[in-house]
């Protein structure tokens, strides 16, 4: 098992930075639905760019590593403490060459161990099988989308579609549901796995597992293979599109399992994965260890460098504005929801620990007339001690809306880019102060390193590197206004038309 702990590296490098085959064909598919010209298709253009800068650069797709998840089959009598250190080292290295972020905070304190390690980081499990060779699968994901799970305890009064029972009717329901109450915020378009059963913690495990089945595979059970397919189809109608601008493309994988349950509980529980739905596999030689076999990797490489759709704003019904940051109010109460704004000048990260932060005490650089930039990037520190951008996607804005406005407000802050939108408090303060939300397209973490010049500095740096206030120089960074000074909101509006949608499902399909 010498080769074990590189096997182990190899495959969180790819994982991380590298989407397999099944996902990129999911994509394509999700590009030729979408209509050229829209929002959406402006967010798939920018998404397909990134898949093929992570490719060049060997760099994470998304900024948020997520949670490393293992699941590993070993022959009988595999040293498995010997696997879990070797995976620890193997994380850890990862980590230091910035191919995964640190990412594993304690819960009460706050601290970042720094290394992706810690208690319940990373997550591994192992399984007996009677083969002679190890299969281990990994799965990278993100805070964001974790964040979309939902489960559901039927019989149950379901927003939009009404009484559903335990039945699979009823779990038809949940599931549509499942993907409206996601919108985009875990940035769709996304792929769900579904597990029905079990008690509450395998219910949620059954449906993560889902996750680790080919997008194309076809479900062996004649009635939840119809049930994915109904789901395929009638969740690409709820006109959600990627990243919740509305469109054709929200649901790019559908896979559902079923246990058996306690005759008191039904649960149905949805894990739902972002577009960067990074998980791969590999077949390992039990004796070195060595990898005989990658998975997920069956068909041609879609090769996105390739791609001709461009990254363009040009026949989209907005406006283009090049804006220097700082800004002025007056600049900003003349964008409205759908220009994109093109952003030179500095700009500055700040996030869950800094919105904490700045509503009981000063920001440690003036920020009127800032941008602040919804963001926790992956960095390394090169031997001079100056910091590089290895990945610096947009992280979900909602978490912030308790504290958005009033920090806004405080620090004159007039723009805030994020990505998936934010809530009527934000948007009344849009208007009462004259401000802007700018809606980044999650998940491009190497399209938005690319457009980032220099780091200018660092405030906060105790509360780890997500969640420290970098101040970043930017060029040419791109941004849909999808929330303005006028009281209009892209997001508001996606929902209420896709709960509208919703409802036309409430009819039973499933006897
Ligand atoms: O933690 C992050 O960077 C982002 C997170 O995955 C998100 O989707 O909000
Ligand atoms: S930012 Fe988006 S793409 Fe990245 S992990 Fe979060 S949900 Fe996924």
């Amino acid at each position: 098992m010498k080769k074990f702990r590189e096997s182990m590296y190899t495959l969180i490098v790819e994982t991380s930075t590298n989407l397999p085959n099944d996902v990129r064909r999911a994509i394509v598919k999700a590009k030729e639905q979408e209509n050229a010209g829209t929002t959406a298709a402006l967010a798939l253009g920018t998404i397909s760019k990134n898949i093929s800068m992570a490719d060049y650069n060997v760099s994470p797709i998304c900024q948020d590593t997520g949670m490393p998840t293992f699941e590993i089959k070993v022959p009988v009598g595999a040293n498995q403490i010997e696997m879990k250190k070797a995976i620890h080292e193997a994380i850890d290295k990862a980590t230091k060459n910035g191919k995964l972020r640190p990412n594993s905070v304690d819960s009460l304190t706050g601290e970042n161990s720094g290394n992706n390690l810690g208690p319940g980081t990373p997550i591994i499990h192992f399984e007996q099988w009677e083969k002679d060779e190890i299969d281990v699968r990994l799965i990278l994901k993100g805070g964001g989308c974790e964040n979309k799970n939902i489960q559901y305890s039927l019989p149950a009064e379901i927003e939009g579609l009404g009484r559903a029972g335990r039945d699979l009717d009823g779990i038809r329901k949940c599931i549509l549901h499942s993907v409206y109450q996601a919108q985009g915020q875990g940035c769709s378009a996304g792929f769900i796995g579904v597990g029905i059963g079990g008690d509450r913690i395998s219910s949620y495990s059954l449906a993560k597992e889902q996750l680790f089945r080919s997008v194309d595979d076809v479900n062996v059970n004649e009635n939840l293979r119809k049930l994915e397919e109904y789901v395929m189809e009638h969740a690409n109608q709820l006109g959600i599109g990627t990243m919740g601008f509305g469109g054709e493309a929200t649901l790019l994988g559908c896979k559902i399992g079923a246990l058996n349950r306690l005759p008191a509980s039904f649960f149905v529980s949805i894990a739902y994965n972002c577009w960067a739905f990074r998980r791969l596999g590999v077949t390992l030689d039990s004796t070195t260890g060595e990898i005989k076999e990658w998975q997920y990797k069956d068909g041609d490489k879609i090769d996105f460098s390739q791609d001709k759709s461009e990254v363009t704003t040009q026949g989209k019904k907005g406006r283009e504005v090049v804006l220097q940051a700082p800004v002025t109010e007056e600049q900003i109460r003349d964008l409205k929801v759908g220009d994109v704004v093109i952003l030179n000048g500095t700009i500055h990260t700040g996030r869950d620990a800094i919105h904490h932060h700045l509503v009981e005490h000063d920001a440690p650089i003036d920020l009127n007339g800032q941008v602040i930039y919804h963001c926790g990037p992956v960095m390394l520190k090169d031997e001079n001690g100056e910091w590089h951008v290895k990945a610096a996607g947009p992280t979900t804005s909602i978490r912030e809306e308790p504290y958005q406005g009033d920090v806004m407000k405080k620090f004159g802050i007039r723009a805030v880019i994020g990505k998936g939108g934010m809530g009527p408090k934000t948007l009344k303060a849009l208007q009462e102060h004259g401000g802007v939300y700018l809606n980044a397209i999650g998940g491009a973490a190497q399209y938005y390193a690319d457009c980032i010049k220099k780091v200018e500095g660092v405030d906060l740096l105790e509360f780890g590197i997500p969640e420290a206030m970098w101040h970043l120089r930017v060029e040419g960074f791109a941004a849909i206004v999808t929330m303005d000074s006028h009281g209009n909101s892209l997001h508001a509006d996606v929902d209420k038309t896709s709960l509208e949608k919703l409802s036309q499902f409430k009819e039973k399909v499933f006897k």
